[in-house]
């Protein structure tokens, strides 16, 4: 590639389109974020995660009907294998839940009769063992983990509520659920971000939904992605009090690191779900009763963007996980658990993508995804080098 001329290399590909998707649109510059043709404000407001689920998968809001037939196939996916949680007694318990998710979603497909049987229909099935499956075997960790037995899951529940319970042992409150619920509908889709892409690469090679979906989750897990959202609670803990974040962000600056949950590839101002987490996590705050982490996030997005224009010139943004580390937090989800939470949605986004990576007629054709690289490599100056066998190597 680029023999003869100056190599040009689309360093994380941006700005490069590497297909066309009916599934979400992202418009960096204006803030705006659209599923399926569907503002996220609206849908936040309006949707369920399982309505969300259907208009991701299904390419339109469900009817009644349609809403309870897919919400009854949902429920009945919900319990995970029994093999499976015999596995996770055996595993580490000091184990990350991403490390765990991303080793115990391929043994979902146990339970799926028709896996890999490669048609739409299959793939929408599979999908829903995936949905339901990935919010069981969260929470089951989380118990295991701590000694404690798995619950059933509860089906006079929603998807959001009983995950909630499955964790906690307790229904939650109708706000809180209303909230974890907007949570997932928020998370659940974002077009071709890194561990999207990951799950339609993967697809590409025609290996089936649950091989990309393991694979998507590895890519969420990265700080620079899904795992920051831990990583902004564990800097608001480390700050601790507002007096401490000018300090805090000077040092970090200084030192060239990252403010967590500011800065994004797409968007050139707010993250639009994070103008919608803000307040969530402020009136959670008030629910429980300590709005502290609330106010300690928007202290630090004040001062964090004012430090970063100084030294930089120009502007950085709250991207989503920004006010929704805070938000979990006052929900009582344990730190470790918020980027599962982010993947128990976002499941559903990676599963409309792989089905339209191998089912879509879309145009152009979807095909192996496979880009070049600009080799560099230089050990033997401009010529290949010699084999030497290795009595003779130094
Ligand atoms: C769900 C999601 O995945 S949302 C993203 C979650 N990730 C985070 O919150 C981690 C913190 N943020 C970041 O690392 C980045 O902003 C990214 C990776 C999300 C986006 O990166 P980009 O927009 O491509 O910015 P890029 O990495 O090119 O950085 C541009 C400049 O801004 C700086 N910058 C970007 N974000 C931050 C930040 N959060 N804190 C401090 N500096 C930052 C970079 O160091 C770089 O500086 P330089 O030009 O002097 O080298
Ligand atoms: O789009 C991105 O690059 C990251 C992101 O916000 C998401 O996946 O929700």
């Amino acid at each position: 590639m680029n023999d003869e001329c100056t190599p040009v290399i689309n360093t994380g590909l941006r700005g490069v389109d590497v297909a066309s998707s009916k599934i979400c649109d992202v418009k960096g510059r204006e803030g705006k974020l659209i599923y399926r043709g569907y503002r996220i404000e609206d849908l936040a407001e309006n949707a369920t995660f399982e309505e969300v689920c259907y208009l991701l998968l299904h390419e339109r809001l469900p009817d009644e009907q349609a809403l309870a037939a897919f919400d009854n196939r949902l429920k009945q996916k919900r319990p995970i294998p029994e093999s499976i949680v015999t596995l996770l007694k055996t595993l580490p318990r000091s184990m990350t839940p991403m490390d765990m998710l991303q080793a115990a979603t391929p043994l979902l497909i146990q339970a799926d009769e028709n896996a890999g049987k490669q048609t739409p229909a299959d793939a929408q099935n599979s999908a829903e063992y995936l949905i339901s499956g990935l919010s069981t075997l969260i929470a089951a960790w989380d118990r295991v983990r701590n000694g404690r037995t798995p619950l059933a899951p509860d089906t006079s529940l929603g998807h959001a509520a009983n995950f909630l319970y499955m964790l906690t042992g307790e229904p939650p409150d109708p706000e809180t659920a209303a909230f974890f619920d907007a949570g997932l509908v928020l998370h659940a889709e974002h077009s071709f971000n890194a561990s999207t892409f990951t799950a339609r690469q993967v697809a590409s090679t025609k290996a089936h939904i649950y091989a990309a979906v393991a694979a998507a989750i590895g890519s969420l897990s990265g700080p620079l992605h899904g795992g920051a959202n831990v990583r902004v609670m564990e800097m608001l803990k480390e700050i601790g009090t507002p007096e401490n974040i000018n300090a805090y962000i000077d040092n970090i600056l200084d030192s060239g690191g990252l403010i967590m949950g500011l800065g994004h590839a797409v968007y050139q101002t707010d993250d639009p779900r994070a103008l919608i987490l803000a307040p969530m996590s402020q009136r959670m705050g008030e629910i429980i009763g300590d709005t502290r982490w609330y106010e300690l996030t928007k202290e630090l997005e004040i001062r964090g963007k004012q430090a970063f224009k100084k030294r930089k010139d120009r502007d950085i943004f709250c991207n989503v996980d920004f006010y929704s580390a805070s938000l979990f937090y006052a929900m009582g989800i344990p730190m470790d658990l918020f980027t599962p939470v982010f993947a128990l949605s976002r499941v559903s986004g990676w599963c409309a993508h792989v089905i339209e990576e191998q089912f879509a007629k879309a145009a152009p054709k979807p095909t192996l995804y496979r880009p070049g690289a600009t080799y560099v490599g230089d050990y033997c100056g401009p010529d290949e080098c010699r084999f030497v066998g290795i009595e003779e190597r130094k």
